[in-house]
């Protein structure tokens, strides 16, 4: 009996520090974007080797520096394995020394592959307001992005051109990891495709000239609508191509589409399928669909991440969601093709293949 009374006071307290844990767990992204602010990361990288807090703040350069704030920032970020620390020597007086490990090396922003600029978009005012009102587009409908900024993304998007410049730099920061996580993973499914590649909603083309560089036998369109393509650098390999999804998408031997479907419903999703199936060949014709696949049980590292990006998903789009396999599996269904395989790669997201 007392054993019992026991287990139920910690399972109480267990689930007082879990509580505890989330309230406060929105201090660990501000405190990531305090650290990519000051270039923490960077200042440690240039001194090419183990820097103490004094060389920090003397590369901060602020004439007003709180010393004492750095330390604790430091200690907590050490704390959450951010960054590494080790002391000089025995002696207490001396500082410790602070380097960066497989984490903060992510945190870079003199880099090509860093995630800071996503970052900076997710823990920016204008992306967190609407999970304030989480509630208010649950009870009423609506995006919680609209409720917290009476537009919705698109609009806001259109009128507020530096939040325009962060999202962007946030979308194409994840893109070009996941990008790289294709290009070296998938490299049958590039070298089994001949001909005409279409990136579908490629946006500015980022991805699809990075597979064309890699995989210089195919032919790559950018198709997407006139205002992205408009502001599209050119690339060798690549011809852009303006359109709408909804009405017809050029012919091609493979079509490739990234992180579109998600923003839209299943009617919606069923719509561009099947248009994506009508410019492929019946016999030889292939989809590579590249998407999170929510997994209803333990998978990976990228569980509990793929979690959030569905609350993410809702908040920005009224019909935006990350889908199952079961999900996926019907909609693919529905839009005319008859088989998938879905193939993992080092990355949030998979590559579900899709054949008519
Ligand atoms: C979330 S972004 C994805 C961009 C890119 N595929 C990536 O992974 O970074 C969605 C893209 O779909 C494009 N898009 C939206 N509606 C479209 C339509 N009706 N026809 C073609 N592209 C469209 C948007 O302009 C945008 O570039
Ligand atoms: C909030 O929108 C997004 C946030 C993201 O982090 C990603 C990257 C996705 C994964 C890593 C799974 C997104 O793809 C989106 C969108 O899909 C955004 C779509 C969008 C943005 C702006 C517009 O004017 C229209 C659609």
């Amino acid at each position: 009996m007392n054993t019992q009374i026991g287990s139920e006071d910690d399972a109480m307290l267990s689930g007082q520090a879990q509580i505890l844990q989330y309230t406060y767990g929105a201090l660990d992204g501000m405190a990531i974007r305090c650290c990519v602010e000051l270039h923490i990361a960077d200042i440690i990288n240039n001194h090419g080797r183990p820097t103490t807090l004094s060389e920090i703040s003397i590369a901060i350069d602020s004439p007003s520096i709180n010393v004492d704030g750095l330390r604790r920032l430091m200690k907590f970020l050490v704390h959450r394995k951010v960054f590494d620390e080790m002391a000089q020597s025995e002696e207490e007086e001396n500082e410790p020394l602070y380097s960066l490990n497989h984490c903060s090396k992510w945190l870079l922003c003199d880099t090509d592959v860093t995630l800071a600029p996503l970052v900076m978009m997710r823990t920016n005012p204008v992306t967190l307001l609407p999970l304030h009102v989480l509630s208010r587009s649950i009870n009423e409908g609506g995006t919680a992005f609209k409720a917290a900024h009476r537009e919705e993304l698109f609009d806001f998007c259109l009128l507020n051109s530096e939040f325009n410049r962060v999202f962007n730099e946030g979308m194409a920061c994840i893109a070009r990891i996941t990008t790289y996580a294709i290009i070296s993973d998938y490299k049958d499914g590039f070298l089994g495709s001949k001909g005409t590649l279409v990136d579908v909603g490629g946006g500015i083309g980022i991805a699809i000239s990075e597979i064309v560089k890699a995989y210089p036998h195919l032919k790559g369109i950018n198709f997407d609508l006139s205002h992205v393509i408009s502001t599209a650098p050119t690339y060798d390999g690549i011809t852009h191509v303006v359109g709408d999804m909804f009405e017809s998408i050029p012919p091609a031997e493979t079509i490739f589409i990234k992180c579109v479907l998600h923003d839209w419903s299943d009617d919606d999703c069923i719509k561009i399928l099947q248009n994506c199936r009508k410019a492929i060949s019946k016999e030889t014709g292939k989809l590579m669909i590249v998407e999170i696949v929510q997994q209803p049980i333990a998978h990976d590292i990228f569980d509990d991440v793929r979690l959030s990006y569905d609350l993410v998903m809702f908040s920005h789009f009224s019909a935006g969601r990350e889908r199952t396999e079961r999900e996926w599996k019907k909609l693919l269904d529905e839009g005319g093709f008859s088989r998938y395989n879905i193939i993992k790669i080092p990355a949030l997201q998979s590559i579900i293949e899709a054949f008519p």
